[in-house]
This record gives structure tokens, sequence and C-alpha cells, in this order.
């Protein structure tokens, strides 16, 4: 049996609509098609994993409390929609750029440490994400499939092999 293989998947502007620094349920949207995606890759037997820079913390727009309450929100809605989903798929960096830290994307660190967790085959796996700095966090961490969608838009995974 091989080990796992996981869906990295960045948040804001592939999960929700990135409204710029999203730290309320008021402010979370999902992308259109975003769930179905997501639960259509879960039945190809990946493992989603959410990695977020969340440096709206660190700049004290929201707090961590907030953000653990949006993804509440989140997880629950992922749940509605068939997704088997919880809070230790979710990974977030709370840093500000200037704090150096070891994992803010484009750093590796939140895919290195999901690897850890839960035992995952980093070729086998994929990462979505909206920024360049998703796809070297990936890159660095080994995941095999990278892919840059335009922000806020669902990609549909019909048309990419391997789903
Ligand atoms: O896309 P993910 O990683 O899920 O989260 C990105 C957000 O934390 C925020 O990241 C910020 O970048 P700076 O952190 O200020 O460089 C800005 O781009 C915001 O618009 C954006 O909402
Ligand atoms: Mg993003
Ligand atoms: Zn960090």
């Amino acid at each position: 049996m091989g080990r796992l293989k996981a869906l990295f998947l960045d948040r804001d502007g592939v999960i929700n609509i990135d409204h710029g620094y999203v730290g309320s349920i008021e402010d979370f949207q999902f992308v259109e098609g975003v769930l179905p995606m997501i639960r259509l890759a879960q039945e190809a037997g990946y493992l989603p994993i959410i990695v977020t820079n969340q440096s709206g913390i660190g700049r004290g727009y929201y707090s961590r409390e907030d953000f653990e309450k949006v993804t509440r929100f989140m997880i629950e809605k992922m749940r509605e929609a068939g997704i088997e989903m919880n809070r230790e798929q979710v990974f977030f960096c709370p840093h500000t750029p200037d704090e150096g830290c070891a994992c803010r994307k484009p750093r590796p660190g939140m895919l290195l440490e999901a690897k850890e967790r839960f035992g995952l085959d980093m070729e086998a796996s994929w990462m979505i994400g909206d920024k360049a700095g998703d796809i070297e966090a990936a890159r660095a961490a080994g995941v095999g499939r990278r892919v840059l969608v335009q922000p806020n838009q669902a990609l549909n995974w019909k048309e990419l092999n391997g789903f």
C-alpha cells in the first residue's frame, strides 16, 4: 500500500475569494466550484491539506481565535459538501514577512510538517496555489505536480490528468 498522497491547497484565492486578509466568517466566500473539485480529488485518493499564510494575524488585523473561527466554519462547509476534513489537515503561518520564519510560503515548512504528520508521498502529491510562492513552497517540499490557478477561479479537474 503506497503512502498517502495529498492535494495541497492554498486557501485565500483558491478555496475562498481573496478579499485581502480574510479574518471573519462574513468575509469568507467559497470560490465557485472548488468544493466539488476537492471532493473529486478525495474520491481519487488524495488527502486534502490546506497550507495558508495568515500574516493578517502577525499584522494585527485579526486574532488567532478569529482564524480558528473561520477555519471551523470552512471545515463545516467542506463536510457538508461531502469532504472528509478536520482541523489536523489545516496548517497556517501567522507570521509577518520580516520575521523570517520557516513556515511562511515560499518556504516549505508547512508542507514538510504535513508530510511528517501524515506520512505523505510528496512526489505523488499535488499543489494548487494562486501565487508563485505557493508553487515555490511545493517545489521545495518535493511535491510532484504543481498548478498555478488564476486567483479566485476554480480549476476543472476533469481536464487535468490524475483526477
Ligand atoms: O493565499 P494564502 O496563503 O492562503 O493567504 C494569503 C493571505 O494571508 C493574504 O496574504 C497577503 O500577503 P502577505 O502575507 O501580506 O505578503 C495578501 O496577499 C492578502 O491579500 C492575502 O489575503
Ligand atoms: Mg492564496
Ligand atoms: Zn511562519
